[in-house]
């Protein structure tokens, strides 16, 4: 049965949460007070349903069950995981948390968004909340900053983990916790630049993008200042850059007055500056340009590479009736082109997904190629058949036409969600040794792993369209 998270309060960060827990497998139920907030709950998941399976080259599980309430006991009623979302006002927090605990089962976890109270502020009224602080957007950012008593957060980050966040417990409760310290430092040094004629918001932003920003995403402040020592490391880069500690270079010890001329002025600038897209829109934009990024980062293993990369490994492995099923993923954004579909390349890049699986499962995996040997391919031959839209599901499957020897031949058939041939892709690949950079006999387990499918496939029906060449009628 699908564990159950309770949203109370489904704005922009609830939305998020929401969409977390749906598309990991789990029935969400939410609770507010806006009439509205089915409504935008719909189009927060509407957009993590176009990102965030993208992160991944396997599917995720299949989605929960959403439902909307009216009374706070009943959306609370059987719930795993509880988190408050509702806006940052503590007497509010408050009445919250204690009408939630209340109603909620003893075993759930309850969470609180908030950005920067502490815990033992957020329970002075007898609540039980741990605070665990997540970062828009919730479905696709895997931090959440937990603080509160340990048997509570280790039982949360667990949770956390199995629904592909990076929960970092905080090990002294501390106003604003770590990282928005570290953004409000950033936010009022911002503000002042503005205040003072220094700098737009554009400019300010482009000092973040075009540098910095880029760095901080795959090594974070301290490891990308230990190389900027150069060879003689951190101790070198204190020496150079820490009395300008003194001088200094920030004004953050003030803050800037926060009245209207200052919201005018800054939010006139971010008019000026974003005004042409709507919020829906910049949000695609920052979703498109995440899911990017963190694929890039999963090849390193970098940050948050690292953290998809171990929560993929968890997803179960899809079975087939007769074939092996060695692709079962969704298809990002980023695979489809101008004519709006698929482009080429990626039913070739899925072809070549499905060999890298099948070759896993005969026992050529990553310890065998460590070892020295591998397949190569030396002849593809691809037949696009029908379109795959962003978002759809693939599914792959892989019959053994031919495996003695050095020689494999596979026959990949890649499948639509609605059960539609998009394509196949018939492949030979030629056994090699590394070292020597020749073909060369497998080893005699992949061997007889390999003459085992060869064997069981052998019964079944020749696929249509194996063997055609470049143009061949039907
Ligand atoms: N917006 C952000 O960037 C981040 C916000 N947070 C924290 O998340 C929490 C929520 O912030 P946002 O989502 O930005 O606010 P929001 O204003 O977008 O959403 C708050 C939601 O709570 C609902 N609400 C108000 N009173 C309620 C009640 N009594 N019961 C149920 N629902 C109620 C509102 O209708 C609204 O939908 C805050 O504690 C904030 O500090 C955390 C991380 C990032
Ligand atoms: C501005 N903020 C303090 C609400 C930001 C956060 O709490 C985290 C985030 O997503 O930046």
């Amino acid at each position: 049965m699908a564990r159950k998270a309770s949203i109370i309060g489904g704005g922009v960060i609830g939305g998020g949460w929401a969409a977390r827990f749906l598309l990991n497998g789990w029935d969400v139920s939410v609770f507010d007070t806006d009439p509205e907030a089915e409504r935008k709950i719909g189009e927060v998941i509407a957009n993590a349903r176009r990102s965030l399976p993208a992160l991944y080259d396997k599917a995720l599980p299949a989605e929960g069950r959403l439902s909307f309430h009216t009374d706070l006991a009943e959306a609370v009623s059987g719930a795993d995981w509880v988190q408050e979302s509702v806006p940052e006002r503590l007497d509010l927090k408050h009445r919250v948390l204690g009408a939630l605990c209340e109603a909620a089962p003893a075993t759930a976890v309850i969470g609180s968004s908030t950005s920067g109270f502490k815990p033992s502020e957020l329970n002075e009224k007898g609540a039980r909340a741990v605070v665990a602080h997540p970062f828009n957007p919730v479905y696709l950012l895997p931090l959440v900053e937990l603080v509160g008593a340990a048997s509570e957060t280790d039982r949360a980050a667990e949770i956390l983990r199995s629904i592909g966040m990076f929960p970092l417990i905080v090990r002294k409760e501390i106003d604003a916790h770590i990282a928005d310290r570290l953004l409000e430092a950033v936010w009022r040094e911002s503000l002042w630049l503005v205040k003072d004629g220094v700098a737009t918001t554009a400019e300010i932003d482009e000092a973040i993008r075009m540098g910095f920003g880029l760095r901080w995403a795959q090594m974070g402040l301290f490891e990308t200042y230990r190389i900027a020592g150069g060879e003689a490391g951190m101790k070198h880069f204190m020496a150079q850059f820490g009395p300008c500690l003194q001088w200094p270079w920030t004004k953050l010890m003030d803050v800037p007055e926060f009245n209207d001329d200052l919201v005018d002025l800054i939010a006139g600038q971010s008019d000026a500056q974003s005004g042409h897209l709507s919020i829906r829109e910049l949000e695609r934009l920052r979703d498109d340009n995440l899911v990017g990024m963190m694929r890039a980062l999963r090849k390193s293993g970098s940050g948050a590479g690292g953290v998809l990369k171990a929560h993929e490994a968890t997803f179960a492995e899809p079975k087939g009736a007769t074939l092996p099923v060695t692709v079962e993923r969704q298809v990002p954004t980023s695979w489809t082109d101008y004519n709006g579909h698929m482009n080429e390349t990626h039913y070739l890049e899925a072809g070549a997904q499905a060999t890298d699986r099948f070759m896993e499962i005969i026992g050529a995996d990553a310890a065998y190629v460590a070892a020295g040997r591998s397949y190569f391919t030396v002849e593809s031959h691809v037949r696009f058949l029908d379109e795959v839209k962003a978002g759809e599901r693939l599914r792959v499957t892989t019959q053994v036409l031919g495996g003695e020897g050095k020689k494999m031949h596979l026959f990949h058939r890649l499948e639509r969600g609605d059960g539609a041939l998009a394509a196949t892709v018939e492949t030979l690949l030629l056994h090699m040794d590394l070292t020597a950079r020749r073909s060369s006999e497998p080893a005699p387990d992949i061997a007889a792993k390999l003459a085992e499918f060869t064997a069981a496939h052998a019964g079944l029906p020749r696929p249509e369209g194996a063997g055609r060449h470049v143009g061949q009628r039907a």
